[in-house]
């Protein structure tokens, strides 16, 4: 579920990578640090690891090279098929499914990791995500997602009125449209769902949440 926003990525998936390694403009500032955010979640993971919306694979490319094992979900057919290309010589399933609905391991995952994806689903999918995921992580594993997240409305909507004073209107409207939140909506369902949560930002849009069950 969260599937809603599918169809951006069936046009993106091509020129995903040109865009992440700063190529667009308007997303430059989104996408600031990259390879230091991916960095930041692969360092935070333990040994088995399960991926949502693992895109064109990069996160899951450095995963892989610290000797993780990944299991990776996307929705998306045409990111999975660049995933699948880009990792063809590790070991590594990618399965369609989502945040929500997807086949769960049958080894005991101790992570859960996720880089610029969180935001598609809303607040309230949010919390059911965070609840599920807290059933089946025993006590330490973690939730290590990295997405824009905003540290209150104000500067929400000032980061809207900012992206189309500049005329980044694609920005602007994916911004008005997506379900970015607030540190304090993701620290409230994180300690409401039994984990302990700490927030790094990487740039003007993202921080990494680091949630570790108690
Ligand atoms: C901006 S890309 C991020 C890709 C990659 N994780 C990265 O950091 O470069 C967002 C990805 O989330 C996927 N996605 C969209 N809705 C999703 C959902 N409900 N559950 C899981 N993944 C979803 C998209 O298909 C896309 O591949």
């Amino acid at each position: 579920m969260g599937r809603e926003f599918l169809t951006i990525f069936e046009g993106w998936a091509d020129s995903y990578d040109s865009t992440v390694h700063g190529h667009d403009e308007e997303y430059r500032e989104v996408f600031a640090r990259y390879d230091d955010i991916l960095n930041a979640v692969v360092e935070r993971s333990g040994k088995i690891v399960l991926e949502f919306g693992v895109g064109t694979g990069n996160l899951t490319q450095k995963l892989l090279a610290n000797e993780k094992k990944v299991f990776g979900i996307e929705p998306s057919k045409p990111m999975r098929d660049i995933a699948l290309e880009k990792l063809r010589n590790h070991e590594v399933r990618i399965e369609d499914g989502d945040f929500l609905v997807f086949n769960q391991p049958k080894e005991q995952v101790d992570t859960i990791v996720s880089t610029y994806a969180f935001h598609h689903l809303n607040d309230v999918e949010k919390n059911q995500a965070i609840s599920q995921y807290g059933m089946f992580l025993q006590k330490g594993g973690k939730i290590v997602f990295a997405d824009t997240i905003f540290e209150n409305e104000q500067t929400y909507s000032s980061t809207i009125e900012a992206a189309k004073h500049k005329g980044y209107l694609n920005l602007a409207k994916d911004l008005e449209t997506e379900y970015y939140t607030t540190i304090d909506v993701l620290k409230e369902i994180a300690v409401r769902n039994g984990f302990a949560v700490s927030f790094t930002r990487f740039n003007h849009f993202v921080w990494v949440m680091e949630a570790t069950k108690q």
